[in-house]
């Protein structure tokens, strides 16, 4: 492999250049939270989370196959990153939101990039029926039902085997199910190439109210049932009906790993620990998988998936204005 990008692995693509803002080689730190765990913080992206790896590929395909437009449904985002490649493109976006459910950063991404927003009143799942019913038949859809996102995103897989060889396990945070099923084709094509003797295992962390996938798996149900009101405070991953729930099903049962629910006080409390011990600021959604490498102290190497950078989300974080002091006492402050 050479280069930037996600185009540093065009032997393993099925395009072999294209877009690109330099996404990829995110950094893998080792953590201080826990004896084996590292951390591959996707907010270094360029838009601060992994869509852009996917978006890379999606938007070369879009421009490539003569569109002028593309459209997605978006929790954030994949709009964000649907924006801001669009735009080096020269692509004209449409992104389809939850109206009140997207993280004020991603929103402010979106418009800067130059998309046209269109809100549905429900959830993301309501968005995406729109794109899927109205948007397939006048733009490009970039929804990870695209193959050519998950190509990008499986990248990230063959990062962490450049860096780290194959970890016994690799925690990912699970919404609409593209992100786990992609990790997880990287590594099966790494074990083909007989780069890694034993693959990891995935296992899929969702939120306790949004976790159709993991209530599935835990009931040992080969179909999940949807949800139509998912409830967490990462709104990144308030999915009730993940699209790509059979390859991601598929990605944990050959992997011979799990799925796993955390609360939002656990995503919440690992957010701040990501930040205060690990120096790794991560939105709600990409903190979960932390919350649950704390919680099940895996043995062996584990890799968390920090999914998206803690300034998508800002208004999550609450600063106690009576902790904030005035300058005068910045001095008792320091004696202290
Ligand atoms: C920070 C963050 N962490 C995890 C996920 C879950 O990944 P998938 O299981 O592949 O969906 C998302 C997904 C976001 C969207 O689905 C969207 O932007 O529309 C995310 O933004």
């Amino acid at each position: 492999p050479k280069g930037r990008g996600v185009w540093r692995y065009a032997s393993m693509l099925p395009l072999k250049n294209g877009v690109s803002l330099g996404e990829g080689m995110t950094p893998l730190v080792k953590s201080n939270l826990g004896e084996n765990l590292y951390i591959k913080f996707e907010g270094a992206n360029p838009t601060g989370s992994f869509k852009d790896r996917g978006m890379a590929l999606g938007v070369t395909i879009a421009k490539e196959s003569g569109a002028s437009k593309v459209v997605v449904a978006s929790t954030g985002n994949t709009a964000a990153s649907a924006a801001a490649y669009a735009a080096r493109a020269g692509l004209k976006c449409y992104v389809v939101l939850p109206r009140g459910n997207v993280a004020r950063g991603k929103l402010i991404q979106a418009a800067l990039h130059g998309a046209e927003l269109v809100m549905v009143s429900g959830l993301f799942d309501k968005a995406l029926e729109y794109v899927v019913t109205y948007g397939t038949k006048y733009a490009y859809p970039l929804n990870s039902f695209n193959p050519w996102r998950l190509e990008g995103q499986k990248t990230l897989a063959f990062e962490i085997y450049e860096e780290l060889g194959c970890p016994d396990y690799v925690i990912v945070p699970v919404g609409n199910a593209g992100n786990i099923s992609a990790i997880w084709k990287g590594f099966k094509e790494l074990g083909e190439l007989g780069l890694c003797k034993k693959l990891p295992k995935m296992v899929g962390v969702q939120a306790e109210g949004a976790a159709p996938l993991a209530t599935a798996w835990q009931k040992g149900l080969k179909t999940p049932f949807f949800i139509d009101e998912p409830e967490t405070v990462a709104t990144a991953i308030k999915i009730g009906k993940p699209i790509n729930w059979p390859k991601a099903m598929a990605a944990v049962r050959e992997s011979e790993g799990f799925f796993t629910t955390v609360s939002d006080g656990e995503i919440l409390k690992a957010q701040k620990l990501l930040a205060s011990k690990d120096g790794v600021g991560s939105e709600p959604a990409g903190a979960a998988s932390v919350a649950a490498a704390l919680k099940l102290k895996l043995s062996g190497t584990v890799v968390a998936v920090v999914t998206g950078h803690a300034l998508k989300d800002p208004d999550v974080v609450e600063i106690n204005a009576k902790e904030v002091r005035n300058a005068e006492e910045l001095v008792e402050l320091l004696e202290r």
